[in-house]
């Protein structure tokens, strides 16, 4: 599902990411530690396409991401700060929705159709209350939570996410982490993780591999 082969990154001259190889096989979960600054949105980043490598090469199914138009398949879920709020007033549902546009039709609307598969993945987010509750109005966590929805309701193969029990208190964290393992089971999902919550992944997540990034290298946590 994703490869990098000897893949250099530098911002500046000094590089973020010093030749990494990784191989993530489909319908695996990998988590990504590290220390602040060590370089892990910069590796996302690398492995979305946002970024391109000095050096290296960086595959995405099978594919060189520098050649990849379609991305439908790949769904990113960055870092959500409570202070995170959408420009204009929007529902959740609706939020939702939107990662749906491409099913909307002649006039660029959420379709019956496509809000009732935005509700269904709420619902089984355990969302149901807030459906019509306007998203800048949640809490960091609940937020955080609608965005995972947002993200899987147009049934991604790869799902990357950034820090995604931050804010988030241990009982929604657990249930969240279940699901997960339910999308692999399931669905053979791939899902990537960045995150500093470690216990609370090791002790709820099935975990195929943990990787720690530090001084720009990759290794086997
Ligand atoms: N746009 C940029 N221009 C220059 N340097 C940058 C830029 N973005 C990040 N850096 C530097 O690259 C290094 C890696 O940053 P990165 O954000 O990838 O780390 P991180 O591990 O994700 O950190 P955190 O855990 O704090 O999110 C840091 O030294 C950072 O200051």
């Amino acid at each position: 599902m994703i490869q990098l082969r000897d893949v250099y990154y530098a911002y500046l001259t000094e590089p973020v990411l010093k030749g990494i190889n990784l191989d993530i096989p489909q319908g695996t979960i990998t988590v990504l530690s590290g220390e602040n600054g060590s370089g892990k949105s910069t590796l996302l980043k690398v492995i979305l396409g946002e970024l391109i490598p000095q050096q290296g090469e960086v595959r995405l199914m099978d594919t060189p991401v520098a050649e990849m138009t379609d991305f439908s398949a790949v769904s990113y879920v960055p870092q959500v700060q409570v202070m995170n709020q959408v420009a204009f007033k929007i529902t959740c549902l609706e939020l939702v929705s939107l990662n749906l546009y491409r099913e909307f039709g002649f006039w660029k609307i959420p379709t019956q159709a496509a809000k009732a598969k935005a509700r269904k993945q709420m619902e089984a987010l355990s969302l149901s209350e807030y459906i019509d509750t306007p998203f800048n109005e949640l809490s960091g966590g609940l937020k955080q939570r609608t965005m995972i929805a947002r993200a899987l309701v147009n049934e991604p193969k790869l799902l990357i996410l950034d820090e995604p029990t931050a804010n988030v208190d241990a009982e929604s964290t657990k249930a969240f982490l279940a699901q997960l393992n339910q999308l692999k089971a399931e669905e053979h999902l791939t899902i990537v993780i960045v995150s500093h919550d470690l216990q609370a992944l090791q002790e709820n997540l099935a975990i195929d591999t943990h990787y720690r990034l530090r001084l720009g290298e990759l290794s086997h946590a």
